[in-house]
């Protein structure tokens, strides 16, 4: 075996959603923030993304995370995400898995019955409460970042499918909604390439036509997500979500094409789109749980906190919280004659 580069990685879910999160191995990536330091990675070392997610290490459907030293001072550790198509600046699936990677393996000292812990991500300071028991991190509550609407009831022209109502709210990741029953779509997850082709030809006409920029980091940029929502259908939840991530390019002489995957899991940053959105519509109070499904079923809570601005726009402070599980370890290996560095995609699947 010849080896030019070796990855370690804990394997791991968030209410069905996968995140991969690097142990070691990482490059020294430069920069005074994680978001600098994500950007560094973005421009030197995307390689990395790319084999941890394409085939034949990775899937359409797998989000990786690398764990970085932090730059804030009050920051216990600093994550970065990697998604098929972008670097998101938050992630909710993604920082429950590597919460629980962090305590269950050790990295961090777990403290039960509750482990206090800082985060920086690529988006600012994330605060976690962790349940443990008997080893186990039972349940992880996060602060997140501001969470606001940029529009709302807002029309796109999407080919082949006429007007198109939507709102564009950032809740850590720039998301275009929309609601499933006014455009006739099932969220039931068997509908899922419908639902994804969907998403996407609403992704991309809103991309061109509703631009957004983060007012506090103009280098965030979207929409870049869609999270196509409707009434909640089981016992307990208030509304349920079918997530789009793009898994490449967009084609709109091809939209029968749009390659994407549902979130297994309903979406951490989704969540807290949806939460601001109801907020800005008078809908949901300071104070209330909101317990959002996925096409699973599974479950994240959310819960408005306080309320701020963000530049000019109202904006909603939530938690968020759900459970992660290991599912194993893995070193994952590049031989230097491998033909495909950067992994593959094909039709088939992608
Ligand atoms: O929970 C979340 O926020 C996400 N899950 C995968 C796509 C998003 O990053």
């Amino acid at each position: 075996m010849r080896i030019s580069r070796m990855i370690q990685a804990v394997e791991a879910h968030a209410e069905g959603e996968p995140g991969r999160v690097i142990t070691g191995g990482m490059p020294h990536l430069r920069g005074n923030s994680v978001f600098a330091k994500m950007q560094d990675m973005a421009r030197n070392h995307d390689d990395i993304r790319l084999q941890m997610l394409r085939e034949p290490r990775g899937n359409p459907g797998l989000c990786c995370n690398a764990i970085v030293p932090p730059c804030h001072p009050e920051a216990d550790m600093g994550f970065i995400i990697f998604e098929q198509t972008e670097y998101p600046p938050m992630s909710g699936s993604n920082t429950i898995c590597v919460v629980t990677v962090l305590l269950e393996t050790g990295v961090l000292p777990m403290i039960e019955p509750v482990t206090d812990l800082t985060l920086e991500a690529p988006a600012g300071l994330i605060k976690v409460r962790a349940t443990c028991q008997d080893g186990k991190v039972t349940r992880v509550e996060f602060l997140n970042v501001p969470a606001f609407a940029v529009h709302l009831d807002a029309v796109v022209e999407v080919p082949g499918l006429g007007s198109v109502t939507v709102d564009v709210a950032w809740g850590g990741m720039f998301f275009v909604l929309t609601d499933a029953d006014r455009i006739g779509v099932s969220l039931e997850a068997n509908n899922g390439s419908e639902i994804v082709r969907i998403s996407e030809a609403i992704r991309h006409a809103a991309a061109e036509q509703l631009p957004v920029r983060h007012p506090d980091n103009p280098d965030i940029t979207g929409p870049t997500i869609t999270n196509m929502y409707g009434a909640p259908v089981a016992t307990g939840t208030h509304g349920r979500g079918a997530i789009t991530i793009s898994t490449g390019d967009f084609d709109p002489a091809r939209p029968q094409e749009a390659s994407g995957i549902l979130d297994r899991s309903p979406c951490g940053t989704g969540t807290c789109a949806k939460m601001a959105v109801l907020h800005a519509r008078g809908q949901l109070g300071v104070g209330q749980d909101y317990v959002n499904a996925g096409p699973l079923g599974t479950t994240f809570t959310g819960r408005i906190v306080e309320t701020t601005n963000v530049g000019p726009y109202p904006a909603i402070v939530p938690t968020l919280s759900g459970q992660g599980w290991i599912h194993g370890t893995a070193n994952w290996t590049l031989d230097p004659t491998d033909p495909f560095p950067h992994g593959y995609t094909v039709g088939d699947m992608w």
